[in-house]
């Protein structure tokens, strides 16, 4: 199976922050979500994916393909879109088709035109008088019509409506059927993954903790329930965290067959979310 992504060993160190040791791969042909908290370095790896951020050490490889040699090649197969206005806020969609189409070899006016009616973006108003949701949509209607065949996305969704958000998930699907396709986007609305992602990366404190597909991490991780009874220093071994309660303890676990064999009947064991696996994985240290 083809890496579109591949990053080796990369590493990029700021002031009180860095990204160690990183090895990802994205693969083709399938949706991976990209999920940490605040601050874990989710952006910083974006950026270095998209080659403004240089690793200070590491290999990033996109399509086989190295920036130092290839980089125009690479952008011209890559859409990205990210939060924040990437246009100067004076222009309007006009202006920025008439400045940004020519950069694409395969740019399609028509298919600009499209995603600027579905969207309901106007086409004469400046960019600057956009609200955030409209400036999604029209980082995306760019990112969307050069016929890329790797979407980037930093926090897509933020800040736009739960419907258009169901459309995007809807419209991104779509472009994933003709099966070529990948994308890779962060987000913290980790409900819109059970829609969409086929291949979680999780990144903590700038560690990629794991990148696994959907199937893996729900087989992998489970929230357990039990008596505070049945812990000691021994079976709470088998759990990343866990959290006490007067009532009784939930935690999570990596390893669903020592909880079975250690508790048996005596726990009840249920799917982890993504949400719950990131919250109890925050606070493993104080149990591993
Ligand atoms: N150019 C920079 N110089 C110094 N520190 C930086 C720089 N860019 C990012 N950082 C720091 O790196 C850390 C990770 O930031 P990053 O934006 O990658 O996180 P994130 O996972 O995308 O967070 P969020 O979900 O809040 O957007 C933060 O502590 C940030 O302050």
């Amino acid at each position: 199976m083809e890496n579109v992504v591949e990053l080796k060993g990369v590493a990029k160190n700021f002031k009180g922050f860095s990204v160690n040791n990183m090895n990802l791969q994205v693969k083709q042909g399938f949706v991976t979500g990209f999920i940490g908290a605040n601050g874990a370095g989710k952006s910083t790896t974006i950026k270095m994916i998209m080659n403004l951020l240089k690793p200070d050490v590491g290999e990033v490889k996109i399509f086989g393909l190295d920036y130092a040699t290839h980089e125009k090649a690479i952008k011209e197969r890559i859409g990205f879109v990210y939060d924040g206005n990437v246009f100067f806020e004076g222009l309007n969609l006009k202006d920025i088709k008439r400045i940004v189409g020519p950069a694409y070899k395969k740019w399609d006016d028509a298919l600009f035109y499209q995603y600027v009616e579905q969207f309901k973006l106007p086409l004469n108003k400046a960019i600057k008088t956009f609200s955030k949701g409209m400036q999604m949509k029209a980082s995306l209607a760019v990112a969307l019509s050069h016929h890329a065949e790797l979407i980037i996305m930093d926090e897509p969704t933020a800040g736009l409506d739960p419907i258009f958000r169901r459309e995007l998930l809807d419209l991104l699907q779509e472009l994933m059927l003709d099966g070529s396709r990948t994308i890779f986007f962060s987000t913290h609305i980790t409900t819109d993954l059970d829609r969409i992602a086929d291949y979680i990366a999780f990144i903590q404190n700038g560690e990629l903790v794991f990148t696994q597909s959907i199937h893996e991490v729900a087989e992998t991780y489970a929230l357990v329930k039990g008596g505070m009874d049945l812990l000691d220093r021994d079976t709470e071994k088998a759990f990343v965290h866990v959290h006490p309660a007067p009532t009784g303890f939930e935690a999570l676990t990596d390893n669903i067959k020592a909880v079975n064999t250690i508790f048996g009947d005596s726990v009840v064991i249920e799917r982890a979310s993504l949400e719950e696996i990131m919250y109890y994985m925050k606070g493993r240290k104080s149990y591993v």
